[in-house]
């Protein structure tokens, strides 16, 4: 059974592979479009750029995983948020969120602005590449938790649940 990841950034195919290459499976990442802005500014609108790449992965494979992060407010303090969607070829979808954790007040405007966390993350802690590698999580957190952590998290959520859906791996 083949898993497909919609999107070809390590961390998240290497989260997905994380967990199920062990348990036997193919995963593979394909670029496929979120259909949402390149930062989405809600979990409504991060949920729904996860579902897009799901089905979007789905068509190269049996099961179709997305994970998509974004920004949402609560109150007046803006979270880096994170969702996984998982579609099956039999009609199933599974949703899972994952770790919330609060942005610095100096990203505010940039984010405000239009500009991407990645690039606003890389500027802010002097780094390059952070969001294929540890992520803003890993920055904000002295990389404790990595950005591939977190979607390991989420993807652990998501298998889960189709694993008590399903008959096929059922323990
Ligand atoms: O190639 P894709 O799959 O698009 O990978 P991406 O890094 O752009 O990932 P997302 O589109 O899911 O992320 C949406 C935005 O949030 C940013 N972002 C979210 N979490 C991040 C993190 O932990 N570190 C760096 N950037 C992060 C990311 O750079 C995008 O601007
Ligand atoms: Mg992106």
């Amino acid at each position: 059974m083949k898993v497909v990841v919609g999107s070809t950034n390590k961390v998240k195919v290497g989260a997905v592979k994380r967990i199920l290459t062990p348990q036997g499976y193919e995963v593979e990442g394909v670029d496929v479009l979120s259909q949402v802005s390149d930062q989405p500014f809600s979990d409504a609108e991060t949920v729904l750029g996860a579902s897009h790449r799901a089905q979007g992965a789905l068509a190269f494979g049996d099961i179709g995983i997305g994970l998509e992060a974004g920004v949402e407010y609560l109150n007046d303090q803006l979270f880096l948020v994170n969702w996984g969607v998982l579609k099956t070829k039999e009609g199933q979808t599974f949703y899972a969120g994952g770790t919330r954790l609060p942005l610095p007040d100096e990203l505010r405007d940039a984010l405000e602005d239009g500009i991407e966390l990645g690039d606003v993350i890389d500027g802010y802690s002097k780094r390059q590449n952070v969001r294929t590698n540890e992520g803003a999580i890993g920055v904000l957190t002295a990389d404790f938790v990595s950005r591939e952590d977190n979607f390991c998290h989420i993807v652990r959520l998501l298998w889960g649940q189709f694993v008590r859906n399903s008959n096929c791996c059922r323990k």
